[in-house]
């Protein structure tokens, strides 16, 4: 243990310990260093005040340097992990600087001289591995964005989840950058300083990044260095870097440069990388993505969102796929079918689904599993996990063999099921203990009967137990000493140990030609023997040598098993695509959700539509949730799709609508059975919803303005294909404006656009856009009225709703009766001067008080009342009697004088 202590400098020379900590620190900038002291983790200057700040602990000084205490803290190693947990969850980086040399050979070098120390591991939020770090259900994705220009400006996303080794690439227009990073949604963003800056000029870098972004060094990002880090990086033949872009070259190179520097040398263990092209899938901005609360509400839950809803998969990497799909629905009718078919299959044969699920639960994280051993850092639970997953897959691909027309989908699946490695696996069941430690280091993790010289060596190692026993008894026998006992602990090791009283026997002739004193407690004495001494050392020995054959049994089986890689990799995907099929079945099966007719023409016309998340909660409330059709299905020949204008009360259900329907659209493009009763979706190229609104106030951004800023994008990128869905445009400015600006967005997305749309809207002036648009319809909300209250019928129908019941759902919330008296008052006037009805009398009465914030009562005028004022005068302690009633009688007469005035 290194304690040297960082003495109070008296001359400006630095201690050689503070020499090393500032070498050390000096190369790796921007991280917290960890400096290994002993059983703790140390942090000192700037580094320990930020540590003792986010971890709650306690900042102590620790010497001086440059005359300044020097600030210091500290984490056990045994708790490390939570606190690192916390700084990477607050967005820091550490370092881990360990002591990579015995102490003792330090001391060999001289009693002054400092135990060496190195940077063994960069610990940041984009490149975790170990499960204590990783949430099982999310992927962890570092991520890198390169820009090159050569008269356009290219940008492309390169992106890895280093846990799992998954790697991917695709190539961006600057229009794209927000809406890809949306997707991917990395834990760690990483670009060149040069870059973040024009993005800023551009106005392109979204806040959201702030926290998550890193400077990483130009030099990472140069394409042609790229080229021969990725060449070493990835087995050639599976991947040709020259294949990609140069921008693509480069954010991979930057994210391979990285995870490599992270790992400091354990090497990288990625897969080839998958050119992810943004066309093959279903374009969904980030408005868009927040205001579906896809992956979570926009309050930042996980419930309510839908995924929290759809997701039965029954095992971490199923749990990640599905969310993957979720964020990248498809856009191929092909592709969508094919994993509808395996879908409906399963939805079908619930037997056969009820199986596999029951089967996958006890299926392990197979890719994490195997990237810790790959990077050195797994253990024999590590190996187990992949053995099970092997063995589960063959138990799997038996329930498959009784189908003879599988779905295409799932004859690849049963295939990949079918190839896994049985024999590496029944290797690993055979070597492997049930119960298993987590670091191979802790030795005891292989089952008795394995390895005959490791079993040769544990028998020694027992069998030297057994005469510990023996040479104990024979001490006492020797002593006459009968609570005589030989001990063991971490300082000692073995020793003797008798009671204070008969210490002193032991200490005396002819006993003090044996026993060695070494410790004396307040009521015992420790001795050792040279036989002990002796026994200790075989034991130790047979100990070792037990601890090497296993470590060399651990070697070799992870060695095999890295050999399966690649069959490793694939079957690991096979379980979770599974996982996703059967638990998109089960979720088709148990809530009546229906297949879904994709193809290539412009329909979308659901049959009694339901939204996911809100029907659960209506139901989990009593009450059943109201389906509703829509038919937007257009054709070329006619200039597209549909677009319906939603009109209805405040309450009414029009946001449920709109929204359920664009998340049928995803759910079915993602391969899922979509909750209606029919459903037939032309596939979407992409998707635009815009229900709810939101300030960007960091953002410098009014309500407004970030309407009009998301309705411009979706005027300037709707494509026909598109389907929109758009709440209340230009409610956020005056009355005028906002309708001007509606109607003018319907216009152009009817005139123009020509795609699928729902708007709604309580401006019911639009509903007039019915009679000149061919595609426009009118629908509303459904309400009736019953003895003065609303009650809303949740049912969509043809028409235009007349008034929007906004003052009864006002009143419903609890607004003042007085307050709500009035707004009916003023409700009167303006309907009557819009329907040009109003009297004279009522427009001056009421109107002249507007605007609304004006009507306040007025108070009551102060009329000076002469007997309050007589009264007033009255100080009845200072009368008499007789003056008394003269006061009442003039108080009457002035009463009467006033009544007659
Ligand atoms: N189809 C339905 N069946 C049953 N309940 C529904 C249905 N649609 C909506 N609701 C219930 O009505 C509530 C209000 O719905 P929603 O927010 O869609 O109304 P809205 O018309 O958009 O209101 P506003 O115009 O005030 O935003 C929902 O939270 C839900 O509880």
């Amino acid at each position: 243990m290194d304690q040297t202590p960082l003495e109070p400098a008296q001359t400006q020379a630095l201690t050689p310990m503070m020499a090393q900590y500032f070498e050390i620190k000096s190369v790796n900038p921007g991280y917290l260093l960890f400096y290994r002291m002993g059983d703790f983790y140390e942090l000192f200057f700037e580094d320990a005040e930020i540590a003792s700040a986010a971890l709650g602990i306690v900042l102590t000084k620790r010497g001086k340097h440059l005359g300044e205490d020097i600030g210091m803290c500290g984490v056990p190693i045994h708790a490390a992990n939570d606190y690192l947990n916390k700084l990477i969850k607050l967005g820091h980086r550490v370092a881990i600087c360990e002591q990579v040399e015995d102490p003792k050979e330090a001391k060999k070098r001289g009693s002054k001289s400092v135990v060496k120390r190195d940077v063994v591991r960069l610990i940041t939020a984009g490149t975790l591995t170990e499960d204590d770090h990783l949430d099982a259900r999310k992927s962890n994705f570092l991520a890198a964005l390169a820009m090159v220009r050569h008269g356009e400006t290219d940008f492309a996303l390169a992106w890895a989840d280093v846990s799992t080794g998954e790697t991917f690439t695709v190539d961006l227009s600057a229009d794209q950058l927000q809406d890809e990073l949306a997707r991917v949604d990395p834990a760690e963003l990483l670009m060149a300083d040069a870059t973040r800056q024009a993005l800023v000029e551009r106005h392109l870098f979204a806040p959201a990044w702030a926290g998550i972004t890193h400077a990483a060094p130009a030099e990472s990002f140069d394409s042609e260095t790229a080229t021969a880090s990725l060449r070493a990086a990835f087995p050639i033949g599976i991947f040709d870097p020259t294949a990609l872009s140069r921008a693509a070259r480069a954010a991979l190179g930057a994210v391979v440069a990285y995870v490599g520097e992270s790992q400091k040398g354990v090497g990288i263990a990625l897969r080839a990388p998958v050119a992810d092209g943004s066309s093959r899938h279903l374009a969904i901005d980030a408005a868009t993505r927040s205001s579906l609360e896809l992956h979570q509400t926009q309050r930042g839950l996980q419930r309510g969102s839908l995924r929290q809803v759809i997701d039965l998969t029954v095992t971490a990497p199923g749990s990640r796929l599905l969310s993957a799909r979720l964020a990248a629905p498809l856009a191929d009718a092909v592709a969508i079918n094919e994993r509808l078919d395996a879908v409906g299959l399963l939805a079908e044969d619930t037997m056969l689904s009820g199986r596999i699920r029951s089967d996958l639960k006890s299926v392990p994280d197979l890719a994490r599993a195997l990237t810790r051993l790959a990077l050195d850092r797994g253990g024999p639970r590590d190996l187990a996990s992949i053995g099970k997953a092997v063995g589960a897959a063959v138990a799997l691909a038996g329930h498959f063999t009784r189908l003879s027309d599988a779905p295409t989908v799932l004859a690849r699946l049963a295939r990949t099921l079918a190839e896994a490695p049985v024999q590496m696996a029944s290797e690993l069941a055979l070597a492997l203990d049930d119960e298993l430690p987590l670091f191979s280091r802790d030795g005891g993790f292989v089952r008795r009967g394995y390895d005959a010289t490791l079993d040769d060596e544990r028998a020694l190692a027992s069998a030297t137990r057994e005469v510990v026993a023996a040479l104990q008894a024979r001490l006492i026998d020797e002593t006459d000493v009968r609570s005589l006992k030989i001990r063991h602990n971490g300082v000692l090791g073995y020793f003797v140990e008798v009671p204070a009283a008969h210490g002193t026997k032991l200490l005396e002739e002819p006993h003090r030609q044996v026993f060695i004193h070494r410790q004396t407690l307040a009521n015992a004495m420790r001795f050792t023997t040279t036989e002990l001494a002796e026994l200790e050392g075989r034991i130790a020995k047979a100990h070792d040598a037990a601890l090497q054959i296993e470590l060399t049994i651990f070697a070799r089986l992870r060695e095999a098993v890295l050999g399966r890689t690649d069959a490793l990799r694939q079957l690991a995907d096979a379980l979770a695509e599974l996982d996703v099929t059967a638990a998109l079945g089960h979720l088709a099966a148990t809530r009546s959700y229906a297949r879904p007719e994709i193809d290539t023409s412009l329909a979308f016309a659901i049959e009694g539509g339901r939204h996911p998340v809100v029907e659960d909660m209506v139901q989990a409330e009593g009450h059943s949730f109201v389906a509703n059709d829509a038919d937007l299905s257009g054709a070329e020949d006619i200039g597209g799709g549909r677009l319906w204008l939603v009109t209805g009360p405040n309450m009414g259900g029009k946001s449920t609508f709109l929204r359920q329907n664009a998340l049928i659209a995803i759910l079915a493009q993602m391969g899922s059975y979509v909750p209606a009763t029919s459903a037939h979706i032309g596939v979407v190229d992409r998707l635009f919803s815009r229900v709810g609104a939101s300030d960007d106030i960091a953002h410098g951004r009014s309500t407004f303005m970030v309407e009009m800023v998301e309705t411009a994008a979706i005027l300037n990128r709707a494509t026909r294909r598109s389907l929109v869905v758009l709440d209340e445009i230009g409610r956020g400015t005056a009355t005028f404006d906002g309708l001007s600006i509606a109607w003018a967005a319907v216009e152009a997305l009817h005139e123009t656009t020509g795609c699928r749309a729902l708007f709604a809207t309580h401006f019911h002036e639009l509903t007039s856009l019915a009679k000149t648009l061919s595609r426009v319809s009118n629908v509303t909300m459904k309400v009736r009225e019953w003895e003065g209250e609303v009650v809303f019928l949740h049912e969509v129908g043809p028409g235009a709703a007349d008034r929007s019941y906004g003052i009864q759902v006002a009143r419903l919330a609890g607004l003042p009766e007085p307050v709500l008296a009035r707004a009916r008052q003023v409700l009167t006037v303006l309907e009557l001067r819009s329907a040009g009805t109003a009297s004279s009398s009522q427009k001056a009465s009421v109107l002249d008080d507007l605007p609304l914030f004006a009507h306040q009562p007025a108070p009551k005028p102060v009329v000076h009342d002469p007997v309050l004022a007589a009264l007033d005068a009255v100080r009845p302690d200072e009368m008499t009697p007789k003056q008394a009633i003269e006061a009442l009688y003039e108080l009457k007469k002035i009463r009467d004088d006033a009544r007659r005035s």
